[in-house]
């Protein structure tokens, strides 16, 4: 799968060996169509140029090659607009007022901060009117499994966490930290996000690898009075389960008669299974990599124990080629390239097939379009982006809002069914199941869906003004 992309190359060019016009055609024949020349530095022998290059392949390394290897070139820097994007990072915190005098000094810092300190120590619960508590979410990571590229470390999770910050505060207006966590280990990961708790309204967790994120997510739901979302569980579960709603009303199935394979059964896996269950699914086949779950095997990972007694009424054992048969509905939440053409050719008419595999899904749009009816991604470069973003920041908001002690499932099923409902019955088809992110309306909707349902099961500790 190819993405199109604009690099900018930093080049040393000795004039005695090399010309422009030998570097132009070189990069022409391995993709390259320069569109901007910049002088950096000239000089008598060597003159110094930031080349921007479209490409059509981001990952196309043969442009540089070919640059390396000729006589005279000397490649100092190369880089395109995802990682200028990143330079210095994504967010930044900025102060609400400035400090202009002193007069201003002591009201936000010492003496004046001292008062309201104390009103605070005297009543903890105004941290929630008197702090940025109400409105910040920690995004805690401990980097065990970024996206799909797996354990790769709290530092390469930063651009991750930076880029959900940024989601929450562009959709939900929530002021959200990432904290990448320099330990794998459940209890310490557990300690510290308590630790840090009182700074903060909400404990997003993300990218913690399965099975240990059950654990993490439910002691520290357990012991804090602040909501714990574990976004790749939930987040992806209410997503998908609110394009399946409209799947089905595109294809004209229903939820109960469907037979639905979930493939990779950890964080996301898991969580989607249980709420496709809670939705009233009755034939799911949930597959990892040992197959499909049944009860003819003990399992030591407790959630799989679990879903093998409530799933796969027919018990059956076997791997993705015996799940697919005969499937309505493949949710992918594995890894790359793991479903073939050859197993959608073996499904029900009008199949469903949601690879929500990131950034490479379980197979490529282009192969499974002509097999199936409705086809989603996780990605925004295809239709039908199914993504936990357009969960995760209107789940939060209206949390936040209402200050639920817990996102419990009744408030997943109403984000599910207001995500759905985003899209208009006169606007469903194969190529618009999902709203997209930057549709309005989801945040508000979510939000208004959310509090509503804590209201109703007894956990909102407050009722906005605009909740009648
Ligand atoms: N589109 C979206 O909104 C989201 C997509 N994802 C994607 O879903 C994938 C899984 O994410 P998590 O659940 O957080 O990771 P995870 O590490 O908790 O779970 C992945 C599971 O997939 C299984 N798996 C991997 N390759 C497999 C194969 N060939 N056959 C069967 N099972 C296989 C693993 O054994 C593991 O149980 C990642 O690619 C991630 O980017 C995750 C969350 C949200
Ligand atoms: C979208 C997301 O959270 C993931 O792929 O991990
Ligand atoms: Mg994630």
């Amino acid at each position: 799968m190819s993405i199109a992309t604009t690099m900018i190359i930093r080049l040393e060019i000795r004039k005695s060996e090399a010309s422009f016009g030998d570097v132009a055609s070189k990069l022409a024949s391995a993709g390259g169509d320069i569109v901007a020349i910049d002088v950096i530095r000239g000089g008598k022998d060597v003159t110094t140029r930031d080349l921007t290059v479209n490409v059509q392949d981001a990952a196309n390394e043969e442009i540089i090659r070919v640059l390396k290897d000729m006589p005279g070139i000397k490649v100092i820097n190369v880089s395109d607009r995802t990682f200028l994007a990143h330079l210095g990072g994504k967010i930044e915190v900025t102060p609400k007022m400035p400090i202009k005098n002193r007069e201003d000094l002591s009201l936000v810092y010492t003496p004046g901060v001292a008062r309201v300190c104390t009103a605070i120590a005297e009543d903890p619960s105004k941290a929630y009117s008197l702090t940025m508590k109400r409105n910040t979410v920690a995004v805690v990571s401990d980097g065990t499994a970024v996206l799909g590229l797996g354990d790769i470390g709290p530092e390469a999770a930063m651009p991750v966490m930076e880029g959900k910050a940024m989601l929450f505060k562009q959709l939900a207006d929530i002021d959200a930290f990432p904290l990448c966590l320099d330990t794998k280990d459940p209890e310490e990961i557990i300690q510290i996000v308590k630790a840090v708790a009182p700074g903060f309204g909400g404990i997003n967790l993300e990218d913690i690898s399965s099975p240990r994120c059950f654990e993490i997510e439910r002691r520290l739901s357990a012991e804090l009075d602040i909501p714990v979302f574990h976004d790749d569980q939930h987040g992806t579960a209410v997503v998908a389960l609110a394009g399946l709603l409209n799947a089905l009303q595109v294809v004209d199935k229903t939820i109960e008669d469907s037979r639905i394979v979930v493939v990779g059964i950890g964080a996301a896996g898991v969580s989607i299974c249980r709420l496709l269950l809670a939705a009233g699914a009755k034939q799911i086949y949930a597959v990892d990599r040992a197959g499909i779950l049944h009860r003819d095997e003990a399992y030591s990972n407790p959630e799989w124990s679990w879903l093998a007694e409530a799933t796969n009424p027919e018990n059956l054992s076997g791997g993705l080629d015996a799940a697919m048969r005969g499937a309505d509905i493949f949710i992918g939440v594995s890894g790359p390239g793991i479903l073939k053409v050859e197993h959608l050719k073996t499904m029900a008419p009008d199949s469903i097939v949601f690879a929500m595999a990131n950034p490479t899904p379980e197979i490529e749009p282009e192969l499974a379009e002509p097999y199936v009816k409705v086809l989603a991604t996780g990605r925004s470069d295809y239709p039908n982006q199914i993504n936990n973003v357009l969960c995760f920041p209107g789940i939060f908001r209206g949390a936040l809002d209402c200050r639920a002690k817990t996102v419990n499932l009744e408030m997943k099923l109403a984000a599910a069914q207001a995500i759905a409902a985003v899209v208009h019955p006169d606007e469903r088809n194969e190529q618009y199941i999902i709203p997209s992110i930057f549709n309005e309306k989801v945040v508000e909707q979510v939000r208004l869906a959310v509090i509503r349902a804590a209201i109703a099961t007894g956990i909102a500790r407050r009722v906005p003004p605009d909740i009648s």
